[in-house]
């Protein structure tokens, strides 16, 4: 009989981009689910729906415990409210979440199996029922450079993110286009007559972006059109933010390496910027290598490491053709390009990398969790 899922969030930004993806990969062939709301229950559950075709209420804790699996992408808040007292009923099921809140508990499992399977294989062995999806960030970087880290390569890492506006969700995405558009507004004239001065266009888009109404800038707080917003999630009150924090905290427990494993953590480091791209994050990358290996062999241990990571050659021509968000927005292709050795040394290697913060970044690991499951 084919397992009850139940799936929470599934009309979201990152829901729908899972429910393409179940679609595209026919998961719903394998499963029976169920859908939930939280602000629609007794309604008619999408065109998936098989035989339970009501949304079930998403805080009815009664309904939710007869699922063997449920998968979330309903948010942190929902997952803090629901979740202990779901265990707390005594609910053994599997839970996938794309929610940060339980990635650090000890008995969560960050997913991203194309590197941490045997992680995953493992804690499933012990029993292990919590499945979180990684920050966007790490997860993109891992898919893309993974290979570097598997093979033991990496003395540390800095990376210098440049993070798309759907990190912050659908109402970002929609303030940033609708600041391009006021910002266009203001200089329309000026732009359709050639003989007119750029000093006096920039002086005009800078006023405006200067003065832009506190609902034009409700999400960001500041202007993101035309600048960029170098810090990312909460102030950790030591100088850094907690996705730079991620950075470091998440690619070692997805690794399964660090204090809870007993092992030494890699350093990773750096600065987390927000910029006006609609859902790519980009990353350009420094690692130290623990010896010096030809580039050579470095592209080559990259390219085969996962079926969808692409070496990028180290060229202008294609460089500005496929590492770009716009190139990669809506596949599922990781692109690592720019990699060279750095003036600093021959350990020192430079690289740089952009994912679909939606795609490997927040939906694909979970339905890929999910199908582990399911073929358990
Ligand atoms: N955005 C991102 O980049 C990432 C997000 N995440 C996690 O996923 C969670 C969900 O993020 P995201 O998908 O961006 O959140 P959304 O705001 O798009 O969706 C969350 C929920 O809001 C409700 N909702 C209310 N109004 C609407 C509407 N007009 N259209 C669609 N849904 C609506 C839906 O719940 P209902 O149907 O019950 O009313 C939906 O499931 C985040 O909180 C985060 O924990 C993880 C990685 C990346
Ligand atoms: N913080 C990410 C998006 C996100 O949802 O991250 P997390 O899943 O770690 O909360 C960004 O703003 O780009």
């Amino acid at each position: 009989m084919s397992k009850l899922v139940g799936l929470v969030g599934w009309r979201g930004m990152v829901g729908s981009v899972l429910m393409d993806r179940m679609a595209e990969e026919r998961d719903f062939d394998l499963i029976e689910p169920l859908f939930f709301s939280t602000s629609n229950a007794g309604g008619k559950a999408p065109a998936m729906a098989k035989n339970e075709t009501t949304l079930q209420n998403a805080f009815d804790i009664e309904a939710l415990k007869r699922c063997d699996i449920i998968v979330t992408a309903q948010g942190g808040d929902y997952t803090s409210e629901v979740f202990p007292r779901l265990r707390a009923e005594g609910w053994k099921g599997h839970w996938i979440d794309a929610a940060s809140t339980l990635r650090m508990k000890d008995d969560a499992i960050i997913v991203l199996d194309p590197v941490n399977m045997p992680v995953i294989k493992n804690a499933l062995a012990k029993g292990g029922n919590n499945w979180i999806g990684g920050n966007c960030t790490v997860s993109c970087m891992l898919m893309g450079v993974g290979a570097l880290y598997k093979a033991g390569l990496v003395e540390w890492m800095s990376s210098m993110t440049y993070q798309a506006a759907s990190g912050g969700g659908a109402q970002h995405m929609r303030e940033l286009l609708t600041q391009f558009g006021t910002l266009n507004a203001e200089v329309r004239d000026l732009l359709h007559d050639p003989k007119s001065a750029i000093l006096e266009i920039d002086r005009k888009v800078l006023a405006k972006q200067q003065s832009l109404s506190a609902q034009e800038t409700a999400n960001f707080g500041v202007p993101l059109g035309g600048s960029l917003i170098p810090w990312i999630d909460k102030d950790l009150g030591d100088g850094s933010s907690k996705e730079e924090w991620k950075g470091g905290a998440e690619t070692n427990k997805i690794l399964g390496q660090g204090a809870g494993f007993g092992t030494p953590a890699t350093p990773v480091d750096g600065f987390c910027v927000r910029i006006g791209a609609m859902r790519c994050h980009s990353q350009a990358l420094t690692f130290k290598l623990k010896k010096d290996v030809p580039l050579a062999d470095i592209e080559a241990m990259i390219a085969a490491d996962n079926a969808w990571v692409k070496v990028v050659p180290n060229t202008r021509e294609a460089t500005i053709r496929d590492l770009t968000p716009v190139s990669v927005t809506g596949t599922m292709t990781i692109p690592v390009g720019r990699l060279r050795k750095m003036a600093m040394g021959p350990e020192y290697l430079g690289a740089f990398t952009v994912g679909d913060q939606l795609l490997w970044g927040a939906a694909e690991p979970l339905r890929r969790m999910l199908r582990i499951l399911l073929e358990d």
